[in-house]
């Protein structure tokens, strides 16, 4: 850990606690690999408060002028309405955050790091923008199937059922949420450059924090539910984080739920996502990740008839079957009774009334052998990585292979997953 960050930093912090930020016992250091992360300057005991911010000094959609909010048009998200202040507000308005964007991550730090702004042989996907052009998916693909949605092994059934994925088809949603802000501001400001706009948008995405306006419903989106904390934006990821983050309408405070000693790191948790989730978001993986894991969706349906798809539909189990390294989850183990239960004990089985007609042997055989398809998927992605990363050989290629060593290294974390989940369920 490097004991000083730089001047920028060291100019934010001052700034912060002259607004009324309130700082105890961290301070922003830098960490390989994660750039800046938040450091404990001192022991701290355990439910001590750490950091508190007013709202005062926070970003929010009401910190912004209601003519420039007004200037969208309907259905312009709080995300993009934030992005497009940064890129096209009042500069006399803007200044006073001056000190705070100075320490934000350039815009080359995440054109490098999110699968998003990557190349486009590099980001293969079921993208509605890029279907169009591969001819609907001949590309061979790099990225799993959780970012992608696409699989290089198993051909992959169209669906007539719409269903909530939150963590599958992962670019596909960011990118519609990015290209539908864009289109959004670019019809109120038709001028705005899309490198800026869109650093503005990740800076949002990935820096952002939980916030409503008073007296205003919870939107049903979450990009509409959020708002920039100086300072807390420090923080780094930890999916077990001991950091209680709170906001009472007047401040966000942050409150440590262990002892840290001096030198320490201070991490906040920013939700259980696995690490797909993890590096189309924030373009990060973790190394230690408890909320990992992988989907068989594609898998299991291409298996099911369209009665099987309705009885689960019916029970609420259709879809988001998750592996894990400590195993299947539940939707998981009952599509793979449905398989070879008779209808009457499965339906006892679901609702928990009777264990008649489980056999765990022949449910572990059917999710094994789903399981074996992903990692057929893992090693002829592999594969092609190789391939292409042995073909990008000269220098000015660098930045391409750094990217297929981040896609390398996520398949064998899945290939983990996959060989502890059979493992578990093998015992
Ligand atoms: C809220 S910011 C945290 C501060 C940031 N590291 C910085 O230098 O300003 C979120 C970003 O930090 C990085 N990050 C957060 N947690 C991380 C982790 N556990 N490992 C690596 N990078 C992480 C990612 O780039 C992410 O998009």
């Amino acid at each position: 850990m490097d004991e000083s960050p730089g001047d920028e930093h060291v100019a934010f912090k001052q700034w912060a606690e002259s607004q009324g930020v309130l700082i105890k016992g961290i301070t922003p250091a830098r960490f390989p690999g994660r750039r800046l992360g938040m450091v404990a300057t001192r022991a701290i005991k355990e439910n001590e408060i750490i950091l508190s911010v007013p709202v005062a000094v926070m970003l929010t959609i009401d910190s912004i002028p209601s003519s420039f909010v007004r200037s969208f048009p309907a259905g312009t998200s709080i995300h993009g309405i934030l992005a497009a202040f940064l890129t096209q507000g009042n500069s006399d308005l803007l200044s006073k955050w001056d000190t705070w964007r100075r320490v934000w991550p350039s815009w080359q730090e995440f054109e490098d790091s999110m699968p998003v702004f990557w190349p486009e042989q590099l980001r293969v996907s079921n993208s509605e923008f890029q279907k169009t052009r591969d001819g609907g998916g001949s590309s061979p693909v790099l990225l799993p199937p959780s970012i992608s949605g696409r699989w290089n092994s198993l051909k992959k059934r169209q669906l007539k059922v719409n269903y909530e994925m939150r963590y599958q088809d992962l670019l596909r949603q960011q990118e519609k949420r990015l290209k539908d802000a864009w289109a959004h501001v670019i019809t109120a400001y038709p001028e705005t450059d899309w490198e800026n706009f869109a650093h503005h948008w990740s800076i949002i995405n990935s820096r952002s924090f939980y916030y409503i306006s008073p007296g205003k419903e919870e939107p049903e989106d979450w990009n509409d539910a959020i708002a920039m904390v100086p300072f807390a934006d420090y923080f780094n990821h930890a999916d077990d984080a001991a950091c209680d983050v709170k906001f009472d309408g007047r401040k966000y405070t942050f409150m440590a739920t262990k002892s840290y000693e001096k030198g320490e790191e201070v991490y906040m948790s920013y939700g259980s996502h696995s690490n797909d989730f993890l590096l189309v978001e924030y373009g990060f993986c973790l190394d230690e990740n408890p909320s990992d894991g992988i989907f068989l969706d594609d898998i299991i349906l291409k298996a099911l008839t369209m009665e099987e798809k309705k009885e689960l539909a019916a029970q609420e189990c259709f879809g988001n079957y998750e592996i894990t390294s400590a195993g299947p989850n539940a939707n998981t183990t009952l599509v793979a009774c449905l398989k070879y239960m008779r209808r009457e004990d499965w339906l006892n089985y679901v609702s928990g009334k009777s264990q008649r007609g489980f056999d765990a042997r022949k449910t572990t055989a059917l999710i094994c052998a789903w399981v074996d398809v992903y990692l057929e998927e893992s090693r002829a992605s592999i594969g092609i990585i190789q391939d292409q990363y042995n073909a990008a050989s000269s220098d000015s290629e660098k930045s391409i292979r750094e990217k297929m060593d981040v896609a390398l290294s996520r398949w064998k974390q899945i290939q983990e997953i996959c060989e502890n989940a059979v493992r578990v369920m093998r015992v």
